[in-house]
């Protein structure tokens, strides 16, 4: 699977504020770049902190972008997956609407009747690792369902495993014009942190966005 990593951070590298509510960092046209990205992928894919924090669609809003997905045979919108190892997702989440396939993936050990609340709300279940979601194994299972290209928006959890797991191909970061603060406010890869064997990036573009700058990283 080709896995492709987005997100906005303000000029001091955060991704929220330290409440965990949704900033707006991108401008209008960052957001139509992350519709097109969006677009290109067969999944996007959350942690479950962000669904919920923003409760987010993960939907196409340019119904141009619908358009051509549908001229291709491709579904109208790309399927939503969130990372929730304890079925915490709330089943009036907006990511388990009928507008798009979503995909929960969750630990073994989570009650049968926890995962079964969410599959009743529309959700295809992926079960993969013991206690927390063991995205390898997941992302074969999301695989074999047809996921071979996906975008992951955040937050920095899941983006820091991602990273440990070796698992990113390419890094887009929005880096907008506004200072967040916060010692605990999410940053683009929280977790534990690497103390040795740092993942190595290659600047690949730098380019001007808004009142911002998008850098694109291969990993
Ligand atoms: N500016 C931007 O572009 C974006 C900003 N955000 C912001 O980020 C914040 C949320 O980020 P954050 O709190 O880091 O949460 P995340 O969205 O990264 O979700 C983290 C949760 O995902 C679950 N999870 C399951 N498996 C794994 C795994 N293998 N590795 C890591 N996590 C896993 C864990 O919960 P469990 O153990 O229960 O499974 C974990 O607590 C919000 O404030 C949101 O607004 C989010 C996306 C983009
Ligand atoms: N690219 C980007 N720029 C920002 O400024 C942001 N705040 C975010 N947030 C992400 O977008 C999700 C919301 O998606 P929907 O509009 O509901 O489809 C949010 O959950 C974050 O993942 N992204």
């Amino acid at each position: 699977m080709y896995v492709v990593v987005n997100a906005a951070m303000s000029a001091d590298g955060k991704l929220s504020t330290r409440e965990r509510r949704q900033i707006r960092i991108s401008g209008p046209e960052d957001f139509e770049r992350v519709d097109r990205l969006r677009a290109e992928s067969d999944a996007v894919m959350v942690g479950v902190g962000t669904v919920l924090a923003d409760d987010p669609s993960l939907t196409l809003d340019d119904r141009d972008l619908v358009a051509e997905r549908e001229a291709m045979g491709r579904d109208p919108h790309p399927a939503r997956v969130v990372a929730d190892s304890h079925a915490r997702t709330p089943p009036d989440a907006s990511i388990l609407d009928d507008t798009a396939k979503s995909f929960v993936l969750v630990a073994e050990e989570e009650p049968t009747e926890h995962v079964q609340s969410l599959a009743t709300a529309g959700a295809e279940m992926v079960v993969a690792g013991e206690n927390r979601v063991e995205l390898p194994e997941a992302f074969e299972k999301l695989e074999n369902r047809g996921v071979e290209r996906l975008m992951v928006e955040g937050g920095g959890e899941l983006i820091f495993s991602l990273f440990e797991a070796d698992l990113v191909d390419e890094l887009h970061t929005f880096v907008g014009p506004k200072v967040i603060g916060g010692r605990d406010a999410p940053t683009l890869a929280d977790g534990e942190g690497f103390v040795v064997d740092f993942p190595e990036l290659d600047l690949v573009n730098v380019e001007r966005i808004d009142d911002g700058v998008l850098l694109s990283y291969d990993v």
